[in-house]
């Protein structure tokens, strides 16, 4: 007989996720079907967004074979029937306090720095680049972590240094570039473009340091089409384009520049979404969603 979440304290929630407390040791991190775009977390779900996601983080915790802080199987019985295929047992951690991201390709926060500095998070980039500019060497560029709504602030890297000490913050930034690049390379094999990704990490009792939270999903990276990549301008996401679109569309009714909330998205725009996520999975694992635990929506 498993468990419901009604069983385990309910420690924080992040837009999508919310985090449980199992024992002294583990946690059970849960992923939603919530979307967030704009800024926004949608009011209508994603069906089975969760569990892609969650199949997704799987997939690269055994593929990349470094330490990470899967605690369990995907299938322990201490997982609720209700969350089973979009959740996971992880062993609790000292997180290190900075989102660690790696980017192949200038876009988002990074762009808007380049633009104001010549530079992100203090690294000098050659004069030139554009939307979508393919860099010519991946950078690491942490950012301190933003209250839920508030957007992460990068940071250089001497404050890695300065809060982690030298030896750490060499190995964060080397297993964020190492893991960043094994994974674009396996991903553009695949027709998908890590254009960037955010990684959290945590450090065990014995001071080992242990990729933690969710990896290499929609929600933590962004993927574009290799066919359709064309620098200069901005890329379509991958999982979140059909979404963006009708939002911005007339058909939504939706002024993006106002404080509203963004309306209900139709059913065609939800189920195109659905299948994109599912895409992205299938594509990238070549594995069959629908032999994932859990429950379709
Ligand atoms: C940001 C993320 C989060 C996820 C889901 C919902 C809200 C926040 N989070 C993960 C931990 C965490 N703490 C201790 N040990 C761990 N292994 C992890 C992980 N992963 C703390 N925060």
């Amino acid at each position: 007989m498993r468990p419901t979440l009604a069983d385990y304290k309910h420690l924080m929630s992040g837009k999508v996720r919310d985090l449980y407390d199992i024992d002294e040791h583990n946690l059970l991190m849960v992923a939603s079907d919530r979307i967030s775009a704009y800024d926004h977390v949608l009011e209508t779900p994603i069906p089975d967004k969760g569990r892609v996601l969650t199949a997704m983080s799987v997939y690269f915790f055994s593929e990349l074979g470094i330490p990470h802080h899967l605690a369990a199987s995907p299938d322990d019985d201490r997982i609720p029937e209700e969350v089973l295929g979009r959740a996971l047992i992880v062993r609790k951690l000292d997180m290190i306090p900075f989102e660690c991201v790696a980017r192949g390709y200038l876009t988002g926060s990074a762009l808007k720095e380049y633009r104001e500095t010549g530079s992100v998070c203090g690294i000098t980039l050659p004069d030139g680049l554009t939307e979508a500019s393919k860099l010519e060497d991946s950078v690491f560029t942490p950012a301190t972590k933003a209250d839920v709504g508030d957007h992460d602030v990068n940071v250089p890297f001497s404050a890695v240094v300065d809060r982690l000490g030298e030896e750490l913050a060499h190995k964060v930034r080397e297993e964020t570039l190492d893991i960043y690049l094994r994974a674009s390379s396996l991903t553009e094999a695949r027709g998908l473009l890590l254009a960037d990704t955010k990684f959290e990490f945590g450090l065990d009792a014995a001071g080992n340091l242990i990729l933690a939270d969710e990896v290499l999903t929609p929600d933590s990276s962004r993927f574009w089409t290799v066919g359709d990549y064309e620098p200069g301008k901005p890329q379509p996401s991958f999982d979140k384009q059909f979404v963006r679109d009708w939002l911005t569309s007339s058909e939504s009714g939706w002024d993006r520049a106002s404080d509203s909330p963004p309306p209900p998205l139709p059913d065609d725009v939800v189920d195109a979404t659905r299948k994109r996520y599912i895409e992205a999975y299938e594509r990238i694992s070549g594995l069959q969603f629908d032999e994932w635990l859990g429950e379709s929506a």
